[in-house]
């Protein structure tokens, strides 16, 4: 199995989603129901490893995120373009790991979320725009893999009218991970809640 270059050699490289042992026939077959609002998502989009990034280490020191890695465009991608997958262990929501900072929602009213931060694919190493840049210029959101056959999380460019000229190569791929991400996090270190109003789970949107 290949694997991206600067792939931790500590954490397990995903090339499907992997099932918690915990999810119910039910979240199963929602899972590997196809929903008639998503995009669909074909094989080729969702090579392992991703043709369209790759992962850096964050060496500017200005980065809020110095130290640690980054996922950064390996070509021109044009506003609204699927980038990549997010794999993960997915779980069910109420087995939350509330602690994980890669925790996100797959499908809430199934209460299925996917988790990152044991094992996953290059899709984990997006950061937050906060600090970077001025806005993100790519999202999270759910689409139909049709390689695995079931819903999945994925990273897209931003489009829509403030969406610019989509991202260059070379430019780090930023999403928001939502106020609620930061608000649990200051929670957690003893801040205030004033920002209060996301998911737990890192959210988007
Ligand atoms: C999903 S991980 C992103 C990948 C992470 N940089 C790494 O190397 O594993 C989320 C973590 O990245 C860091 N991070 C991401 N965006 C950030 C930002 N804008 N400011 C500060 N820390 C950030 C935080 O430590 C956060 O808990």
């Amino acid at each position: 199995m290949s694997k991206p270059k600067n792939w931790p050699d500590s954490f397990p490289y995903l090339e499907s989603p992997l099932h918690a042992k915990d999810l119910t026939p039910t979240q199963l077959q929602a899972l590997h129901t196809r929903p008639v609002s998503v995009a669909v998502l074909p094989a080729a989009s969702t090579l392992t490893p991703s043709p369209n990034v790759h992962i850096q280490p964050i060496r500017d020191a200005s980065h809020p995120a110095h130290g640690q890695f980054g996922l950064f465009a390996t070509q021109n991608l044009r506003p609204g373009a699927f980038i990549l997958a997010y794999l993960g262990r997915v779980h069910a929501g109420l087995e939350s790991a509330a602690e994980s900072d890669y925790d996100l929602w797959l499908d809430r009213e199934a209460d299925v979320a996917v988790d990152a931060a044991r094992q996953g694919n290059e899709g984990r190493f997006v950061n937050d725009y906060r600090g970077v840049r001025e806005r993100a210029n790519a999202v999270f959101g759910t689409g139909w893999c049709e390689r695995w056959g079931e819903v999945c999380v994925g990273v897209w460019v931003a489009g829509g009218k403030n969406a610019g000229k989509g991202i260059r190569r070379g430019d780090e791929i930023l999403v928001s991970y939502g106020k609620g991400f930061w608000a649990e996090r200051r929670h957690a270190e003893g801040g205030g809640e004033e920002e209060r109003g996301g998911d737990a789970k890192t959210s988007w949107g």
